[in-house]
């Protein structure tokens, strides 16, 4: 049903709605989103289009994020995979939200950027909802939800202030001169007052921050899990990766990054069998409505898909239970995998959702992702702690990679870093 879903209007089906209740929009600050979509405007139609030009920045500031999380040394030593990540993949989405000069030396703003979401208050979900405001008021999350919310107001009411009055003075109108980030854009696209209001642009920010950076990481932690579980995946996708490093001489670029096939053949499954969430396409009915099949739509009702009803469906995916990380280029398939990369959206695994309301950030997902994924394929090797795989954890329909998870990680011997340019 999602092609005749994805017909309807807004006024029917609400998915932001769905997103405020499902992540307790009402106690995190964050119901700002039922009102606008001003931030998925400025992610769709500004920040994307510009991301090679935040690319060779990017790569520079993940790669030296690496190099302070993950071992220097060719002994194999402890790490845990999430926290390393999640500071690497916060310079990335620190960098698209703030711009480069806000975030240059700025650890408490990129740190903000990944520590948000540690605060959103689940437990509440567990709690009546009658009883939520009252009871949020015991977490310890909920008071540094607040200060999080406080310093990062501190940080985005003066930038918006400042880029403001520059625009003003310059009457720069120009948008491909303004720096490609969404504060700057925000500053320059603002078509109301609540798009020109400084509170409402912090709250966007930081639902993007929320939303963002821990959904990339768990997505990369599994990629490698699962290529180190199956090492004959991780050996074609680095040698892969090892052949173009060579022809390259060691420079990459976003096309050299979208030219790894079993790289991203692995990303697709992984994201296949191990979703964000269990549910998918959630909705919420804004008014009754007859579907075609007569099903009827009721006005308050949810609507929701399980992410496994296609991605385990044998009549769409051979030995659906099955991690087969080349599956994607296998037998003639490179074909296909090229037309329907892993940023595009793809109504059989639905990772990204599907019609007006899919994820406007699965460019910024796919860019940081393979550079992260490629830097650290290429110049470390990782192992199981006791040759044990790392289970799958999951709260309430979220699945996720623990951050207390262990692996093992060391530098590959003799290999020569690279570069983003
Ligand atoms: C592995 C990473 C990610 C995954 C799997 C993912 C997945 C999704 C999914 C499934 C939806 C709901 C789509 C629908 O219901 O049709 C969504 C919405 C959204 N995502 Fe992502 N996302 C990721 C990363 C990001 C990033 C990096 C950003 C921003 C920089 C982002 C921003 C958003 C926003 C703002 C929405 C709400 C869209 C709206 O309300 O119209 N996501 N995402």
């Amino acid at each position: 049903m999602i092609h005749e879903l994805n017909g309807l209007g807004m006024d029917v089906l609400n998915s932001r709605e769905s997103h405020a209740f499902g992540l307790l929009g009402h106690l995190t600050g964050m119901d700002v989103v039922r009102k606008t979509s001003f931030h998925v405007r400025v992610l769709l139609s500004y920040v994307s289009p510009a991301l090679p030009r935040l690319f060779a920045l990017t790569g520079a500031r993940i790669s030296t994020r690496i190099e302070n999380e993950f071992p220097q040394s060719e002994e194999w030593a402890l790490v845990k995979p999430s926290k390393g990540i999640v500071h690497c993949i916060g310079e990335a989405i620190a960098l698209a939200l703030f711009g480069a000069e806000m975030t240059a030396g700025n650890p408490e703003l990129v740190n903000l950027t990944h520590e948000h979401t540690d605060n959103v208050c689940f437990a509440m979900r567990c709690v009546p909802q009658y009883l939520q405001p009252l009871l949020v008021w015991l977490l310890p999350a909920k008071w540094r939800l607040i200060s999080g919310w406080r310093k990062l107001r501190g940080y985005v009411v003066p930038r918006v202030l400042q880029l403001k009055e520059s625009n003003r003075n310059t009457d720069n109108k120009d948008s491909s001169e303004s720096n490609p980030d969404v504060i700057s854009w925000m500053v320059k696209d603002g078509r109301n007052e609540m798009e020109r209001d400084p509170d409402v642009l912090t709250t966007l920010v930081g639902s993007i921050a929320a939303g963002s950076t821990y959904s990339i990481t768990n997505f990369c932690c599994r990629v490698i899990t699962d290529m180190v579980a199956h090492p004959d995946v991780l050996d074609a996708v680095c040698t892969e990766i090892r052949e173009k490093n060579a022809q390259i001489h060691g420079q990459w670029d976003m096309a050299s990054l979208a030219s790894l096939e079993k790289l991203e053949s692995a990303m697709k499954e992984s994201s296949r069998l191990t979703p964000g969430t269990l549910l998918v396409y959630s909705r919420v009915v804004k008014k009754d409505h007859v579907l075609s099949n007569g099903l009827s739509l009721k006005k308050g009702q949810f609507v929701t898909v399980s992410s496994s009803m296609r991605t385990e469906d044998p009549a769409i995916f051979e030995d659906p239970q099955q991690y087969k990380g080349l599956r994607f280029c296998d037998d003639g398939r490179t074909g296909e995998n090229r037309a329907q990369p892993f940023s595009s959206i793809d109504t059989n695994t639905l990772t990204w959702g599907a019609g007006r309301w899919s994820c406007p950030g699965r460019l910024i997902t796919d860019m940081s992702a393979k550079i992260l994924l490629v830097k650290l394929l290429h110049e470390y090797e990782f192992a199981f702690v006791s040759g044990q795989p790392l289970p799958i954890s999951a709260m309430h329909e979220f699945l996720f990679f623990h951050p207390e998870n262990q692996m093992l990680a060391r530098l590959r011997k003799g290999i020569s870093k690279i570069t983003f340019i």
